[in-house]
């Protein structure tokens, strides 16, 4: 009795003693968009053409990315941008690129989403790039996709936020009536230009955008929602990437990361 009471003792008084049990991680959304796109960067192999995607997550791919090649791990990588401003960063970072047409098929496209669902149909677009990351990730062999966990909804356009679809700004008012018509029986749909500093914003293509917005999400077939919009005279192209994605890196705040194959 007197022994264990005093073993008791001693280890409360020993407790600062031992190796201190670390606090779950807490990855703020930019550390996890890191992590995922480190990950990524593992998938990619010496002398591949690779997509370079857009956005704050697809900019830690590109940082990593050079790392690699400038280390040596990386040999003889070429790089496509689906974004005047991700060629910027690419040729900054020193990786030699190219285009579409002197490369028609792509080995791998690395790029983020503003959301995921359960299909792995997409949202992309909401930072204004969509026409470009569509054309290259849609001549890639393997598309993958990093995101932290808060991309990862139900059904897409479900989160409140816009579904984007880039048009051509000749007569734009007329093919945003369209849009709204082909939605006209969607409860809380709205749509609207998308406007940046009190002017349309132009995308690399020098086309405007349209965000929709769907209160309980797109509904339906999104196959044949995507059919119905891409038939409208003025619709270049929308922000639904479906069935194109063939891998997700999903990295969550505790700092694991999930890879979703298809
Ligand atoms: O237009 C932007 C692109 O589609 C992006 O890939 C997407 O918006 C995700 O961007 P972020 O990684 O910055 O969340």
């Amino acid at each position: 009795m007197r022994t264990a009471m005093a073993c008791a003792q001693t280890l409360n008084n020993m407790t600062h003693l031992l190796p201190h049990k670390p606090d779950p991680i807490q990855l703020t959304q930019e550390e996890m968009k890191r992590v995922a796109a480190y990950r990524a960067a593992d998938m990619v192999a010496s002398g591949m053409v690779v997509g370079l995607g857009t956005g704050s997550t697809a900019a830690h791919f590109i940082d990593r990315l050079a790392e690699l090649m400038h280390k040596g791990s990386l040999k003889g990588i070429i790089g496509i941008p689906t974004s005047l401003k991700t060629e910027a960063h690419a040729i900054k970072a020193g990786i030699p690129l190219s285009t579409l047409n002197s490369h028609p098929i792509v080995d791998i496209s690395i790029d983020g989403a503003d959301e995921v669902d359960p299909r792995f149909n997409l949202v992309k677009g909401r930072g204004g790039s969509l026409f470009r990351e569509k054309m290259i990730e849609g001549a890639s062999r393997k598309f993958v996709v990093i995101v932290d966990e808060t991309k990862m909804v139900a059904c897409l356009g479900g989160s409140g936020l816009s579904v984007p679809v880039e048009i051509v700004p000749f007569s734009w008012k007329y093919t945003l009536s369209k849009i709204e018509n082909l939605f006209e029986d969607e409860t809380g749909f709205s749509a609207r230009l998308r406007v940046d500093q009190e002017k349309p914003f132009e995308t690399d293509n020098g086309n405007y955008i349209i965000e929709m917005f769907f209160e309980k999400g797109v509904s339906g077939d999104l196959n044949e929602v995507s059919d119905r919009l891409l038939r409208l005279t003025g619709v270049i192209e929308h922000g639904m990437f479906l069935d194109m994605a063939t891998n997700i890196v999903v990295a969550k705040n505790d700092g694991s990361v999930i890879i979703l194959n298809k």
